[in-house]
Order: structure tokens, then C-alpha cells, then sequence
């Protein structure tokens, strides 16, 4: 039952009871209307984002993959890769009725009551491959941030059907699998960029050997502006597939210093960026650029990420192709699984996490 007092918690523990103990997130907090955002959400002002500092003028690119095989189409998205990190793609091969479907099990997952969400959560899921959270990481945060998410870390078909929510699991499937053509043909592209021809099985793992599917749950938050969805980070990922609905509030940092660059939806598109394990392994070719997401005073948002990743078990650093052209390395070999746990230790920090696997 949520509590009644005109400003119900003054007292840490009580909205950590609520919110994340009693699985009723965010959202629960959303539904009582509250008048003013509890103190434990105010972000310290240099965290928030400030309108004065987006660019309105620049966005980032548009790519057409129905002829990815194109050289100046293929050229187009390394560029992308290596100037801004991120760029939407239009006409893949993934279609518009999986997406759909995808957002529409978004909403119902999130429907569920409470305590039915919470037999997810970090103290009951059955398994640390389904997780049912809100913030980043609210032991290490400071302040804490306006999302509630489920993560589906992907095993197998059989442990999908056993242990994923049935609201949504057929969806997400549905959507990784389609999702794959369009990540083999990224992947292949941004290769051929860094002159590797050919992907062979310990690459193929090293790009794509383990994938993770978040649904990300942002709803109406009462002082939108004194707070965040989601603070400034950079994705552990290879490659991040991003599915965002019409409501808008992804920013990117731009190239020159403290300004943003909002990403707009656009219907049936995708959002792809470079996340820390590719940039590690291109040796720094390409990029894995901060973004962060604003709260919104009068709609709910979703979005639905795919994260491709190495797998847990491998060793990321430069390609043995960069290492024998005799470049200069910037990264060292670290276990991927060591990488992601140092990420999860800490609050969102920007572009910190890369610094454990610099030389
Ligand atoms: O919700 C979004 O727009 C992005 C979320 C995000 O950056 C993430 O989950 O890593
Ligand atoms: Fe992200």
C-alpha cells in the first residue's frame, strides 16, 4: 500500500521499502501523483541537462541499410561509427510489426502488479539472467535515477521459456532474432573498415557471442527537470540496438565539449551505437559516446535496447590485424566479465569505465 503523508519519504529507507523492496519502481511512485520529486531523485546540477546546451542545428546521421553492401553506404556507417558513435538506421531488414510487438509487450510487462514484478527482482529472480530493477545501481548512487527496467540476458530458447515473464517473452525473442541479420551486417561493415575481411569464430564471439535485452520503463516524473531517465554513461556493449517509441529524450554528446545532440524518433527506425567493448577492440577506431536520457513531466516513455556484447568467459583488447599493422595501442587485454562487473560497481560516470582497460 503506498504511503499517504503529504510528503511520504523523507525517510531513505521508507522509499527504498516502496520503490525497490516492494518491486513498485519509479511507476509506483509516478501513480500516486506526488506534488514535488522525492529528495533521493535530485541530481546535483552539473548532472542534469541543461537546454542551453543542445545543438539544435546538428543531428546524427540517417543510414539507408537496403543497400548496405554499398561501399559508400558501407563507408557512411564506419564513418558514423568513428565521428559520432551513434547514427539511426532506416529500411533494415527487421520489421515494423516486431517492433511493434516488442513495445506493446513493454507496456504489458510493465502493467503487471507489483508484487508479480518483484518476483523478478535482485532478491527473488530465479536467476541473475532476469532482473527487475529501477535506477542504475541505487546502493553506489548518490542520487537515484527515474527508470525502472527488465533485463533479459539471453541463454538459451529452453531458458527463455522456463524463466523469462510470459507477457513478453515471445516478443523479445522475436525481436532478438530479427535484430541479428541487422547486427551480422553492421558488424561485417565496420570489419571490412578496419581491413579484417573475414569473421571467423573467435571474432564472431569476441562481436556477438552473448546479447542482452533491456525494457526500460521512463514514466511521468512530477520536477522532470531536476532529474534524469538515465545519467551520463557510455554502453559496455559491442554494438547497442536502441528501439525508442515517439516520445523522444535520448541526447548524445556531440564532438566539441558540453553540448548534446537529441535523437529524434522516427517511426520504424533504429538507434545504433558503439558501446566501450568495440571501441577496445577497434583500438579506438571507433567510438562509444556518453548519452543520457531526460524525464518527462507528461508522458511515460519506453525503450527497448539490445545490447551485443563479447561473452562473459572472453578477453577484449585491440585485433590481432591492428596489433600486427604495428599501431600504437591505446587498450590492454581485460576479461570482459571483469570489465562489465567494474561498470555495475559504480554510479553512472560518463566515459570513466574505459580508463580500466587503458595502458
Ligand atoms: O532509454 C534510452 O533512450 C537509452 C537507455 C540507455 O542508454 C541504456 O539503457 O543504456
Ligand atoms: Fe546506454
Amino acid at each position: 500500500m503506498a504511503p499517504t503523508l503529504a510528503q511520504p519519504f523523507d525517510d531513505s529507507s521508507a522509499l527504498f521499502d516502496f520503490v525497490i523492496n516492494q518491486g513498485n519502481g519509479v511507476k509506483g511512485l509516478s501513480e500516486m501523483r506526488l506534488k514535488a520529486l522525492p529528495k533521493q531523485y535530485i541530481q546535483p546540477l552539473e548532472e542534469r541537462m541543461c537546454m542551453a546546451n543542445v545543438q539544435a542545428q546538428e543531428s546524427i546521421p540517417i543510414i539507408d541499410m537496403s543497400n548496405w553492401h554499398n561501399p559508400e553506404v558501407a563507408k557512411s556507417i564506419c564513418k558514423a561509427a568513428s565521428k559520432w558513435g551513434f547514427f539511426q538506421i532506416v529500411n533494415h531488414d527487421v520489421p515494423v510489426e516486431v517492433l511493434e510487438n516488442v513495445k506493446d509487450a513493454t507496456y504489458k510487462f510493465f502493467e503487471l502488479p507489483a508484487e508479480v514484478k518483484n518476483n523478478y527482482s535482485k532478491d527473488h529472480s530465479p536467476s541473475n539472467n532476469v532482473r527487475f530493477g529501477t535506477s542504475f545501481t541505487p546502493q553506489a548512487e548518490k542520487a537515484l535515477e527515474w527508470k525502472d527496467y527488465l533485463s533479459l540476458f539471453y541463454v538459451s530458447k529452453e531458458e527463455t521459456s522456463t524463466l523469462w515473464p510470459a507477457v513478453c517473452r515471445e516478443q523479445v525473442l522475436d525481436y532478438m532474432e530479427k535484430s541479428e541479420v541487422v547486427i551480422k551486417q553492421l558488424l561485417q561493415v565496420l570489419m571490412k573498415g578496419l581491413h579484417v575481411d573475414e569473421i571467423d569464430e573467435t571474432k564472431q564471439s569476441l562481436l556477438m557471442g552473448s546479447m542482452r535485452t533491456n525494457l526500460n520503463y521512463y514514466p511521468i516524473c512530477p520536477n522532470p527537470e531536476l532529474t534524469v531517465g538515465v545519467g551520463r554513461h557510455s554502453d559496455v556493449s559491442t554494438l547497442t540496438i536502441l528501439l525508442q517509441d515517439e516520445i523522444g529524450g535520448l541526447f548524445v554528446r556531440g564532438d566539441d565539449g558540453d553540448n548534446w545532440i537529441h535523437v529524434p524518433p522516427i517511426k520504424g527506425s533504429l538507434v545504433i551505437n558503439v558501446g566501450d567493448a568495440l571501441q577496445i577492440i577497434s583500438n579506438g577506431k571507433y567510438r562509444s559516446v556518453e548519452h543520457r536520457v531526460v524525464a518527462n513531466g507528461s508522458k511515460n516513455r519506453i525503450f527497448v535496447p539490445i545490447f551485443v556484447n563479447p561473452r562473459p568467459g572472453d578477453i577484449i583488447g585491440p585485433l590481432p590485424e591492428l596489433v600486427e599493422n604495428g599501431e600504437k595501442l591505446i587498450y590492454k587485454q581485460v576479461l570482459y566479465s571483469d570489465y562489465v562487473k567494474y561498470f555495475f560497481r559504480k554510479a553512472h560516470d560518463g566515459k570513466k569505465t574505459v580508463e580500466f582497460a587503458e595502458l
